[in-house]
């Protein structure tokens, strides 16, 4: 049985849809709506909407934002396991979305900063049981939550689980830079990163060579190149595999995709199925998170089944 550990970000993310750029003094018209986000706490939601047991660990603030995720997160069938943070505010995210789809994101990490060693150590039970953990990378890139998530890599080692960590995002692995980050995450089975991401860890643009340079690090590696699909390589193999994007006809809105793809890559590549069928599954789930506003599933919660 597969169970799934997520440790890394929660967030609020409010999403606004309108037609940018904005002229000065303009009063734009715009849909505009609140939902669940962050990288971890959307892996996690989707990965228990597929059926696997799922749990997540982090922090929020003590705010309503924070109540609302929690229950959010419970709804999903996700065993939550959020740590309330008296000083900080849950995480918040601005999504700002033009009528293509493209977006851009304002984020405040809030209460993310402050995840603790001892906010793992709690969660011992999830570690003693679980069989993988997925590490969201901005728990590492964050220098607040970076010991909790070098702790959380360290104690899912001892537990013999196997470990998949995605690289967060491409800015702040470019502030830190990639010796530290490579070093981190030593261990993992699998790092999941998008194409800018890989150059900034390795200075190749091209997802091929960047995953081969990547395997001296990793068993393996994951690459998503937006539109252009994604590729799994693993050392040994002359050329990586890759599959095309699905294809879809409106991009509502590309927020958390990345995401979305992890949490369909991860059940069957952890069921031992072949990286086609897994990179396949990541794909189907990513543009189903493209076809509504936010990042987690689009389904009111309280017609879900699993509930
Ligand atoms: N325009 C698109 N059409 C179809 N599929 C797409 C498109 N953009 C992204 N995807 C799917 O989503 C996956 C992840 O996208 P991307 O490589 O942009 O990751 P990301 O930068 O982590 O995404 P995000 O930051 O939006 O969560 C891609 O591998 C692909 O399967
Ligand atoms: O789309 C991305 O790049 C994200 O990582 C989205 C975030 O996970 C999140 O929902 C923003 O808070």
């Amino acid at each position: 049985m597969t169970r799934v550990v997520v440790v890394g970000d929660l967030m609020s993310d409010t999403v606004a849809r309108a037609a940018f750029p904005l002229a000065k003094g303009s009063d734009t018209p715009a849909a505009v709506t609140t939902h669940g986000g962050g990288s971890g706490a959307n892996v996690a939601s989707w990965l228990a909407l597929e059926g696997v047991e799922a749990a997540f660990v982090g922090r929020r603030g003590s705010d309503i934002a924070g109540r609302n995720r929690d229950m959010e997160l419970m709804g999903y069938g996700v065993d939550a396991r959020l740590v309330m943070d008296s000083e900080r505010p849950t995480g918040t995210c601005v999504v700002l979305v033009t009528h293509k789809g493209d977006r851009t994101m304002l984020s405040d990490p809030g209460a993310n900063a402050a995840l603790l060693v001892e906010d793992i150590e709690r969660c011992r039970d999830l570690f003693r049981q679980g069989t993988h953990l997925h590490l969201s990378g901005y728990s590492l890139l964050n220098e607040g939550s970076r010991k909790a998530a070098i702790f959380a890599l360290d104690t899912a080692r001892k537990a013999k689980m196997s470990i998949s960590v995605d690289a967060g995002s491409s800015s702040p692995l470019q502030r830190i830079g990639a010796e530290p980050f490579l070093e981190w995450t030593q261990g993992a089975r699998l790092l999941v990163l998008n194409a800018k991401e890989a150059e900034v860890l390795t200075g190749r643009d091209v997802p091929e060579q960047a995953a081969k340079v990547l395997t001296a690090w990793y068993p393996q590696v994951v690459i998503t190149s937006g539109a252009d699909g994604a590729l799994w390589y693993t050392n040994g193999r002359p050329e990586p595999v890759t599959v095309k994007a699905e294809p879809i006809d409106k991009i509502v809105d590309g927020t958390g995709a990345g995401d979305a793809f992890v949490a369909g890559f991860l059940p069957p590549w952890l069921d031992g199925k072949s990286p086609a069928d897994a990179l396949t599954a990541g794909s189907r789930l990513a543009v189903k998170a493209m076809r509504h506003l936010g990042a987690r599933p689009s389904l009111d919660v309280m017609d879900n089944p699993i509930n």
